[in-house]
Parts: structure tokens; sequence; C-alpha cells
């Protein structure tokens, strides 16, 4: 038998590279060294798009020699050759999809009512096919295509900011998608990752919940047989719940369901967010940091086990989705306050996120705040973004160089709408850190200026300050955590 082609040692070693490239994370320094080496000199200041885009035309000059030479498919190729032309396969067939990919993701994002247009995916299928990947194979390729647009979408777009925080911040939810080796993940882990829990870490209003909804809406989503799309939407993936605003009586029945005839009131079986959520999804568990010690035991236990018990039920249920959980604790008063189990933190931290400041941030790239603004604005008023940005950086340029934003995001936002309400911010003083004649809330309770709803807030805060979490201010004040939470949120 003759012995099969083999690659040249410079199409190996172009190959080589060229995957080493496009598999790294894209958001990681050696990306960058890598791109360099395959010609570009400037590669942060490219997108990714433009810098794969840029490398196709050899790409495709290679392949037409490999084809000249009757090497067209994989099969035609022995073991090492076969195995590297497979990954620059995967790559070329990502090529030609990535914005047929991104038009489908925009479209589901708008939550268009019509059927997305799917009409080219028989073409996406054949071109695999022609590289000698079988249909199922190559309908397992399609859904790691979409799940890497996905991520670029949630990960690099939804998330504003180039400083070097944030990018950190997008490598870490990358590898919390894909781990640091894309190819291994490809191979061994897809569909696997139900048991790599993710802990998010950050001060208040720091973008946690976009952090969540980044990892929940970027995991593997399969494509189904001929004819048919993907087995789920990007919205029914991320399942979030804010902890701090359920009440401990209703709080297992929502993360766990019931069983009719329960508890007073349960009159149908009700499935929680936990039955819902199913092996495609991801759980998202807002303050984590403000559950009791009970529900801790429960929430171990799924983590654990990976079973949970409705409610009024003998019946365990398996979990089969993802848990991302945050909490605006620090770790210290996490561990140091004795109402946080240590075995149910080390469960859940297999994976720990930070998540930046906003003074971190603009400490490293103070032109952030601008393009911050410019998105905010987009957001809050579309169009009319252009035309308000000039007055609101103004505005903003009145504040101390070195403004700490205790509100993070969240208080830049509230920020952009005083200034265009009032023409200007001023910053609501928060205890403890100001001289008492300059604290408003003092000097204004003091003189008799504050109405009721003005005297609670700044009470709820300063309590927020001191207690570190809404149910400990609850506790005090005597209100429901959601109604203290309000208060504080402002
Ligand atoms: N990098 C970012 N780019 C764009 N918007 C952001 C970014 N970070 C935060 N935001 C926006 O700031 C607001 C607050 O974010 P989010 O609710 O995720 O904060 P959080 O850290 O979860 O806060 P908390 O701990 O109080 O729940 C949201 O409207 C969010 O969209």
């Amino acid at each position: 038998m003759p012995a099969r082609p083999r690659l040249s040692a410079d199409e190996r070693a172009y190959f080589s590279l060229l995957t080493e490239t496009v598999y790294a994370n894209p958001f990681g320094q050696d990306q960058e060294r890598l791109s360099r080496l395959l010609g570009r000199d400037a590669p942060r200041a490219v997108s990714q798009a433009d810098l794969y885009d840029k490398l196709m035309p050899a790409l495709e000059a290679r392949l037409d020699a490999l084809r000249e030479r009757g090497l067209e498919r994989l099969d035609q190729l022995n073991g090492e050759d076969q195995a590297l032309m497979r990954q620059v396969y995967l790559f070329h067939g990502y090529q030609h999809s990535y914005r047929l990919l991104d038009g489908l993701i925009e479209h589901q994002r708008r939550g268009r009512a019509a059927a997305a247009d799917l009409s080219w995916m028989p073409g996406l299928l054949d071109r695999l096919g022609s590289y000698g990947f079988d249909p199922r194979e190559s309908r397992r390729w399609v859904a790691l295509y979409y799940q890497l647009r996905r991520a670029y979408y949630f990960i690099e777009r939804a998330l504003v900011g180039r400083s070097e925080p944030m990018r950190a911040l997008r490598r870490a939810l990358w590898n919390s998608v894909f781990t640091t080796d894309l190819r291994s993940y490809t191979q061994l882990l897809w569909g696997r990752m139900q048991d790599f829990s993710t802990l998010l870490l950050g001060e208040t209003g720091t973008g946690k919940g976009s952090a969540a909804a980044a990892i929940g809406r970027s995991g593997p989503i399969p494509l189904e047989g001929p004819g048919h799309g993907f087995a789920r939407g990007i919205e029914d993936t991320f399942i979030a719940t804010n902890l701090s605003e359920l009440s401990e009586g209703l709080i297992e029945s929502e993360l766990f369901g019931h069983r009719k005839g329960a508890f007073t009131g349960a009159v149908d079986n009700h499935d929680g967010l936990f039955a819902r959520c199913d092996s495609h999804g991801t759980l998202f568990l807002d303050e984590i940091g403000d559950v009791s010690l009970p529900v801790q035991t429960k929430l171990l236990r799924v983590l654990q086990e990976r079973t949970f018990t409705p409610v009024g039920s003998h019946q365990p249920q398996r979990f089969e989705g993802r848990i991302v959980a945050a909490t605006n604790r620090s770790l210290g008063a996490l561990l140091g306050g004795g109402d946080f189990r240590r075995d149910f933190f080390y469960r859940l931290s297999g994976n720990i996120i930070c998540v930046p400041t906003l003074r971190e941030r603009l400490a490293d790239t103070p032109d952030e705040l601008e393009e911050l603004v410019g998105a905010l604005l987009g957001r809050m008023v579309g169009e009319a973004a252009d035309a308000l940005r000039t007055r609101i950086m103004e505005a903003l340029s009145e504040l101390p160089a070195d403004y700490a934003w205790p509100g993070n995001v969240r208080e830049l936002e509230q920020a952009l709408r005083r200034i265009i309400l009032n023409g200007r911010y001023v910053p609501d003083a928060l205890p403890g850190s100001q001289d008492p004649k300059a604290d408003p809330w003092l000097s204004g309770a003091d003189a008799g200026s504050l109405d009721a709803a003005g005297l609670l807030a700044g009470y709820c805060r300063r309590l927020y300050e001191k207690l570190g979490t809404y149910e400990a201010v609850a506790r005090v004040t005597g209100l429901d955590r959601r109604t203290a939470k309000r208060h504080i949120e402002g």
C-alpha cells in the first residue's frame, strides 16, 4: 500500500502556530504573543474577528496547495497530521460561520417572535462533512461554534471596558466556560462542566450579575438532528435569583419547589428553580452570603450529591445544571462572621472570580469612564446618547479626581440619571468615612430637614455598611429583607 501523503515541515509549523493562536484564551497574553508571531504588530488594537479575518487569505492559499496535492479530507492524512488538520479545518469552518451565528444571536437577543432563519445550516454542515467529519460530529462542532460566539457576545461585547482589570475578568470568565485549554475542553469536557461551580466576589454594583450572565449564557447548547435548530434559546439557559429578596419562609420553596399541601397556600405542585435548570442551564444564586445556615446546608447537599428534595416530598430529584453564586461580602467577612458554613464555602469556591471595582478600573485606564458613560447612556436613552455624552462628562469632571465610586457601575448609572435630571451629581454621603458636618444625612437629621423616606434610607445604608448583609439590616430595623434592600440601593 502506498504511504499516505504527509504535510511538509513548513506546513506543519505554520498550521501548528495557527492552531496555537486561535485556540488560546482570546483575552490572554499568549494570544497576543502568538498573533504577533503570525505577523500582526498591534493585536490589542484590532478585534479578534479582524485578526482572524486577516489570517484567512494565507490559510486559504495553504489549503488550496494541499488540495492540489490531493489532500482534501482528514481521512487522507496520517495520525499526527490528521489531528493537526482536524483543528485547522474546525477553525476554517468556524470562520465561514461566525457571522451567521452572530446574526442568530442578535436575533435571539432582540427577542424576535419569528423563528430565526437557519437556512444556512445545511450548507455549514456540508462544509464540515467535506473535510471528513461525520454528521454527528459536524453537529457537535456547529454547537461549539455557537457557544464560542455566545461567549464572545456576552464576555466581550456585553461587558464594557478595556482596562487590565476588565481584561483579567474576561480571561477568568472565558476560562470558567472553556478552561485554559480549549482543545482539551472540546475533546474531554464539552457538556461535562456542571460540577464546576463559580463564586463571584466583588463590591456592590461592580457587575457580578452581568459576569454571571456571561458564564451562564455561554454554556454548550446542542444542535438537534436534521431540520431542527439548537436545543435551547439563549434566554432559557440562565436562571437568576436574588436570595436576599426571598423571605426565609419562601426561599426553600422557590429553590427546591414544593408538593401540593406541603404548607398552607401550597395549592398545587410547584417546580423550584433547581428543577427548572436542566443540564444546559446555569442557576445564578446572587447574595449567597445572605442565606441562613439551614438553607446553606440544603444547598451544600445539592452541590455534593447533586440532588434536592421539594418541600413536602420525600423523593430526591437530580440537579443537572451548573451553579454560579455571588456575594458582595469580602471573603474575610464571609468566613469570619460564623454565619457562613466553611464546608459550603469550600464546595462553592472551586473557581473564585473577583469582579473589579470601578476605581481599580479607572486607576488603570481613566478613559474607561467615558467608554462606560457612552454604553450606559446608550442603554438608557438610545440614539440620544451621543448628544448627551459631553454634558455628562463635564458634570462628572466636577467630582474629585480620586473619587472612589463606592457604588461602582450602579452608582455611575445613578449619577447619569441625576445629571440628566438636575444637571449635576453630588454623591450621597456614605456613613463611616466623612466628617459628620459634611454628611448630609447627619446634618439633615440634625436640622430636621429629612423626610421619613430619606431618614430611613440613610439609616439602612449606615447599618448595611456596619453589618454587611441585607438580612441583618432587616433584623435590626424590623423591615423585611426586600424593603431594607430597596432603601439601601436607593
Ligand atoms: N462592565 C460593565 N459594562 C456594562 N455595564 C455594567 C458593567 N458592570 C456593571 N454594569 C451595570 O451596572 C449595574 C450593576 O451591575 P450588577 O447588578 O451586575 O452588579 P452587582 O455586582 O451584581 O451588584 P450587587 O452586588 O449589588 O447585586 C447593571 O445595570 C449592570 O448592567
